[in-house]
């Protein structure tokens, strides 16, 4: 299936009922890992919102939730840098914290959280990310310990991720379609 936003055309990768799967099969992995703990899950917004709705309907043990909100990209281009719009509002010593992203591309974003979450000395961090694009990510995590799908390493759009701010509301993921010349 295919769609136009802003006359980029789009075609779909990756159903919504593939997506409620995989995030049932990882909220079972959360809750058995951190069977005995109580974590704090770290949303960054925007694109996390629909995953961490989600997700966090899964988990079944003891458990706190905050967000960071950061922007790095416009369009599909991207800036150099991480701005932080709404930073950290809970404290994280000795706790145990699962970050939760919707896509790890560069990885830019999330290095710029792991530094302000390890800043504060929690007793782990692991990362929840629902798309990974290995063939993109600039840096060396260690802790990347939930995937939802590895993609290409095309854009994407859909389940909280948008293209200039547009279909986010999607429950399908997409990705761009170049067009031949
Ligand atoms: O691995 P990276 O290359 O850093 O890209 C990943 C980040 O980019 C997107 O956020 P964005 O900054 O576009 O803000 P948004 O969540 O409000 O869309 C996405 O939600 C991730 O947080
Ligand atoms: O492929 C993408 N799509 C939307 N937002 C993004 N932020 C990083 N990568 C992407």
């Amino acid at each position: 299936m295919k769609i136009t936003i802003n006359h980029k055309e789009f075609e779909r990768i990756i159903d919504y009922n593939q997506i409620k799967k995989r995030i049932r099969l990882i909220g079972i992995q959360l809750n058995v890992t951190y069977e005995k703990q109580h974590p704090v899950f770290i949303g960054v917004l925007n694109g996390c919102f629909m995953f961490m709705a989600d997700l966090m309907k899964q988990i079944h043990i003891a458990n706190e939730l905050s967000f960071v909100k950061l922007s790095s990209y416009d369009g599909v281009s991207q800036r150099r840098q991480v701005d932080e719009l709404i930073g950290l509002d809970c404290d994280l010593a000795d706790r145990e914290v699962v970050i939760v992203e919707d896509i790890v591309d560069t990885g830019n974003s999330l290095k710029h959280t792991l530094d302000l979450v390890n800043a504060q000395n929690p007793a782990s961090v692991a990362v929840c990310t629902l798309l990974l694009k290995p063939k993109a990510v600039n840096h060396i995590f260690d802790n990347i310990a939930y995937v939802g799908f590895e993609i290409d390493n095309d854009f994407v759009v859909g389940y909280g991720l948008d293209y200039q701010g547009m279909g986010r509301t999607l429950p399908d993921i997409y990705r761009e379609v170049i067009p031949e010349k």
